[in-house]
């Protein structure tokens, strides 16, 4: 099957920011998934492939239906990547992952299911957004994608209960940071909880919307 240049720079970037993700440890061993979206359809890494070791060529290729046409057999996850390409037209790229604070955020059970990374900082308003909560679901199950397509398109970040992050973007470098800030204000808040914290206002969260343009 032929491959356009642009696909061919997509695949390359998969694989060097999917290396850099698992060697700075926000993946381990073959959690987490990553796809990009290419002219005829969606790239996505390989289902019980590792991050940090991925092949270009392997890099499994779906039509814009979710029929795999190429590669190796796509993550289990195709239904929640789809569901995000589906109700966020914008979203060129999503990510999910299995980042230690955020997935312990997602274990919680006091979180505020509308709110789970509360605004204390502005890069994660400008970056992420506000995060939803999605109930649990087996990893896999179609479900999954329901339940992002429930959402309306509202969220370019999801936290999946008891799983992890799954953080969309325009594109693959801009997603991976969304995915980084997510993870590093997780931290944050789990370091900081028992502690009195203060949170950025609804009018300095307006005014970080006004300025830098955000959608959500
Ligand atoms: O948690 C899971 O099982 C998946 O969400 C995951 O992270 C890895 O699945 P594959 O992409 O199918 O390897
Ligand atoms: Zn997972």
């Amino acid at each position: 099957m032929a491959v356009s240049s642009h696909e061919d720079a997509v695949r390359a970037e998969l694989v060097r920011l999917a290396a850099s993700l698992f060697q700075r440890g926000y993946s381990v061993g073959s959690a987490g998934n990553i796809s990009a979206k290419v002219e005829d359809g969606i790239l996505m890494t390989p289902t019980n492939s590792c991050l940090g070791f991925l092949d270009a060529a392997r890099i499994a290729k779906l039509d814009p239906a979710g029929n795999h046409l190429s590669g190796d057999k796509p993550s289990k996850e195709v239904f929640l990547h789809q569901a995000f390409y589906e109700t966020r037209p914008e979203a060129g790229a999503v990510v999910h992952l299995h980042s230690t604070h955020a997935t312990a955020l997602s274990c919680l059970a006091d979180l505020d299911p509308e709110d789970t990374i509360p605004p204390i900082t502005p890069y994660v308003v400008m970056r992420v957004g506000r995060v939803p909560l999605l109930p649990y679901v087996r990893p896999g199950d179609p479900a999954m994608g329901d339940l992002v397509r429930a959402r309306g398109g509202r969220n370019a970040a999801v936290l999946l209960a008891n799983h992890g992050p799954v953080v969309s973007g325009p594109d693959l470098l801009s997603a991976v940071y969304a995915a980084e800030e997510l993870e590093e204000t997780a931290k944050l808040l789990v370091l900081l909880r028992g502690q009195t914290v203060r949170h950025l206002t609804g009018e300095q969260v307006a005014d970080l919307a006004r300025v830098f343009k955000l959608k959500s």
